[in-house]
């Protein structure tokens, strides 16, 4: 039977999941490298499903910086296995459930992150794929007043921004500053700080010409890094949160027993980094929030690219200028 895909930031889709078929469409590389290693294949082995697993047909993917990093080799200690389809978040619709799922069944429309380390053993087969295969804990079903494209947008930095807030002991009337406002995770992050967990003042960065979206998103303080130094304004906060690779300077600002989450690059006391851990929980958590629009997906307006424009989707990406997130759409 069908299921109608209506986006409403996209063309009409229909999924047929009355068939599965063996072979399927899949953006692959098999060795580490730029863009280029990337390759279009049509016969790559749809997975299998395990006991525990959802076989997703796959309607729309995202992008985040981790899928370019692991393609340039920067974590082959910890690689799963070459060749490799890269992709971690997906929304679809479930087309085959393992022998112990028990939330999902066939004709569920879903989202989630599909690899639960990011960084250690990710998933070979990932999203940028006709179909997937992913855990049930994974996933949640997709919130109804979302389309594919912004359920797809979400899940690895959503899940990065609570995770983090969390980690910090972030909570109702305490004060953040955000560095990088206007990328993938800092978008939600805004949103997230103060709609769910009730900021008293949220702080962001980012260039001149995103300013006003990140106020849009909830900032009290837009800064432009072009023209300013955080480091340099008075104003301290209960938790900095490094989405930029600033965690040197983001101490500096930090007030007495606060905290600072890094994401990525150097970090000194009283800052630590972490990696994101994908749990459906958290998204589950998340939708009456995103159901109400009270935390909105934010889409960069260069997108959603089209399956056949993944090279180009990671171009992008690759310029570290993208706002919000790059969704792969429709696959
Ligand atoms: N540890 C973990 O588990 C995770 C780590 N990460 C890492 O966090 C970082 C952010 O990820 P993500 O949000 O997806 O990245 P994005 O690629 O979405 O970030 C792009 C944004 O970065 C902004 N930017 C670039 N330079 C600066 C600057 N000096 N100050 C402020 N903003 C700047 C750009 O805004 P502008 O054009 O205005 O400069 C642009 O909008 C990445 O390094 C990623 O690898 C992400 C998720 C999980
Ligand atoms: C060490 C941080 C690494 O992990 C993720 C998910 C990224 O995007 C990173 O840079």
């Amino acid at each position: 039977y069908r299921v109608s895909a209506t986006p409403k930031s996209a063309a009409e889709t229909t999924v047929d999941i009355s068939t599965v078929p063996s072979e399927m469409k899949a953006w692959v590389y098999d060795e580490y490298g730029g863009v280029d290693v990337l390759k279009l294949s049509s016969n790559v082995t749809v997975p299998s499903v395990n006991d525990d697993q959802v076989l997703v047909k796959v309607v729309a993917a995202a992008l985040n910086p981790v899928d370019f990093k692991r393609r340039l080799g920067k974590f082959q200690a910890t690689d799963s296995a070459l060749p490799t389809v890269p992709g971690y978040d997906v929304a679809g619709v479930v087309v085959k459930v393992g022998k112990q799922v028990k939330g999902l069944k066939v004709g569920d429309e879903v989202y989630g992150n599909i690899s639960e380390k990011a960084l250690d053993g990710p998933k070979q087969s990932g999203s940028l794929a006709e179909y997937t295969a992913v855990e049930e804990k994974l996933l949640a079903l997709k919130p109804k007043n979302l389309d594919f494209a912004q359920a797809a947008s979400l899940p690895l930095a959503i899940e990065t921004g609570y995770e983090g807030l969390e980690r910090a002991g972030f909570s109702e009337g305490k004060s953040i500053l955000v560095l990088n406002g206007a990328g993938g995770v800092g978008s939600l992050l805004i949103q997230v700080a103060k709609q769910v967990f009730g900021a008293s003042k949220v702080a962001a960065t980012a260039s001149t010409s995103k300013l006003e979206l990140l106020k849009s998103l909830g900032a009290d303080l837009a800064i432009d890094y072009t023209k300013e130094d955080f480091e340099q304004l008075p104003d301290k906060y209960d938790v900095v949160f490094d989405a930029i690779g600033q965690g040197e300077k983001a101490v500096k600002v930090v007030k007495e027993g606060g905290s600072v989450v890094v994401l990525t690059g150097a970090v000194s006391p009283p800052g630590f980094r972490f990696v994101v851990t994908s749990t459906g929980t958290t998204l589950t958590k998340l939708n009456p929030y995103l159901d109400s629009g009270k935390v909105k997906a934010v889409i960069d307006p260069n997108g959603p690219f089209p399956f056949d424009r993944v090279k180009e989707a990671f171009s992008y990406l690759e310029t570290n200028r993208a706002t919000g997130k790059v969704v792969v759409y429709p696959i």
